[in-house]
């Protein structure tokens, strides 16, 4: 990893000084944490002394923050990121932004049009919106001053030097947009350095999926673990709250996931050596059965074992039963894999009886009930179940609440088995169960049935769970914000 003079002293100053500049004070004033060269190359963050599962750690502010580069981004304003106002328009001085009428007298709005109308010298860039919105975020590298300068410096890019990056060809070669050399070459630096550090923004509970990504300084200097010791959230300022997930001894590093955490070892380890560049050899990674849960397992064609990766790192390793040791062919795993992912992107996202149909019949012939598909697909249904039009709690039948019950069980106890502590996955479960369990106390009392037992001691735990997790998450469900007196 290329570290440009960087050093332990340099970077502690400029992060240290950033975070004052933004007024993240609790990173400052109760610091528990040190950046520091890391075992694993480059730098790191790591613990000055034992932190506490919940306790914060740090507290970022976003040197960059902007939409992500997706082709299917809604029409959002690029100030305020609101896509479901009514008075998002292209901005009448045709430098290409939406923005709703609000921030179309914002300062921010101001200078992106007076910038993009120099780029653009003058022309009428409205018919290229879609484009300029999705190359909007590096190109506010452009407008950051001497000091945020100095701490973007800080980061890890996945390209050293003047070399473009995806985000970046497509600004010079479709926009035609004319920058200087020196300007070209700090949109490539900032293209590189989202690539290896960028986090994507959730603040808004009515969204599923984040639109927004942004730049972290001190939270882009921590590393990756398969089983994260931190896990973040937003809050409404769109600042990064780092806390820990489990207690952090002393002078361990903090770690992040950059996956998603209940994916299997294969798919994690293509994610990251794809788009982050790099092989983790975390314990989760180099135990095939990724500490008992047997996310990546298929079935055996012999017996009722479950087949493995021998070395889930090495994408040739030969795949072994557990209980009859038959090593079962490259050739036939990957047509199995192909299959279930080709059956899983024809399914529309929210319909709910072909994904059970396919989960509880054709899937049990394929893999086991662990397997990552089975899990997430019952992660999907939670998410249906409660939901969905015609699938309100308060609607569906007694055995599908009780099954949306029992599958956020099962990932709840998956996600202690992976050692993930309190991450948001686990607040946001707990809190299902707890609607479930309110929703199953509604129904016996409504049906006069007071001998059906409903745990309510079990709702209150796990509803005081989701709550202490989801504390400072802003786009947590209101219920809890309202209910703990969360901003
Ligand atoms: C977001 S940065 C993390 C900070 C970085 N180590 C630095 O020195 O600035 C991501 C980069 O750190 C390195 N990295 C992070 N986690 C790693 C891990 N578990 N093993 C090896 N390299 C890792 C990779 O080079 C990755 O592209």
């Amino acid at each position: 990893m290329e570290n440009r003079g960087r050093s332990e002293a340099k970077l502690n100053q400029a992060v240290t000084k950033y975070l004052q500049r933004y007024g993240c004070l609790d990173s400052i004033n109760n610091r528990n944490w040190s950046i520091k060269q890391s075992p694993l190359g480059g730098f790191g963050v790591f613990a000055t002394r034992t932190i506490e599962a919940g306790e914060i750690i740090f507290t970022d502010h976003p040197v960059i923050l902007g939409p992500r580069c997706l082709s299917s981004l809604p029409v959002q304003c690029t100030v305020c990121y609101r896509s479901k106002t009514p008075t998002v328009s292209k901005c009448p001085n045709k430098c290409g932004l939406h923005v709703c009428e609000e921030c179309s007298k914002s300062q921010t709005h101001a200078s992106e049009c007076a910038l993009l109308g120099r780029l653009s010298a003058g022309r009428d860039m409205s018919e290229h919106n879609e484009r300029l919105t999705r190359s909007l975020t590096p190109l506010r590298g452009l407008l950051l001053d001497a000091d945020d300068l100095d701490v973007v410096g800080c980061l890890v890019t996945t390209h050293a030097g003047p070399r473009p990056g995806g985000e970046a060809l497509t600004l010079v070669e479709e926009l035609r947009l004319g920058f200087t050399d020196e300007e070209y070459r700090l949109v490539c630096f900032v293209c590189g350095a989202f690539d290896a550090n960028a986090f994507e923004v959730l603040t808004n509970e009515d969204e599923a999926r984040s639109t927004i990504r942004g730049l972290y300084p001190l939270g882009s200097l921590a590393n990756h673990r398969c089983f994260p010791n931190a896990f973040h959230v937003f809050d409404g300022n769109y600042r990064m709250i780092t806390r820990a997930s489990v207690e952090i001894p002393e002078s361990a590093e903090i770690f992040h996931s950059y996956t998603r955490l209940l994916w299997g070892t294969v798919t994690r380890i293509h994610h990251l050596r794809n788009s982050k560049r790099f092989l983790c050899k975390c314990e989760r990674c180099k135990d095939p059965t990724e500490f008992g849960t047997c996310l990546s397992a298929l079935n055996c064609n012999r017996c009722p074992g479950k087949v493995l990766p021998v070395d889930p790192a090495r994408s040739s390793s030969s795949w072994r039963c557990d209980t009859c040791s038959a090593i079962r062919d490259l050739g036939d795993i990957s047509k199995t894999l192909s299959l279930i992912g080709a059956v899983i992107k024809g399914f529309a996202g929210d319909d709910f009886d072909i994904i059970y149909r396919f989960l509880t019949t054709k899937l049990t012939t394929l893999v086991p009930d662990c397997n990552q598909v089975a899990v997430e697909l019952k992660y999907n249904i939670n998410w249906i179940l409660g939901y969905k039009s015609g699938y309100l709690l308060n609607e569906i039948p007694l055995d599908l609440l009780l099954i949306k019950k029992q599958y956020c069980d099962d990932i709840l106890k998956l996600v202690d088995q992976l050692r993930l502590g309190k991450c948001r996955i686990k607040g946001l479960l707990c809190y299902e169960v707890y609607l479930c369990n309110e929703e199953l106390k509604r129904r016996r009392i409504a049906n006069g049935n007071n001998d059906e037992i409903v745990d309510d001691n079990e709702a209150n735990i796990k509803l005081e769970e989701a709550a202490d997790i989801l504390k400072y998450d802003f786009s947590a469900p209101p219920l809890l914000k309202q209910r703990f007196n969360h901003k």
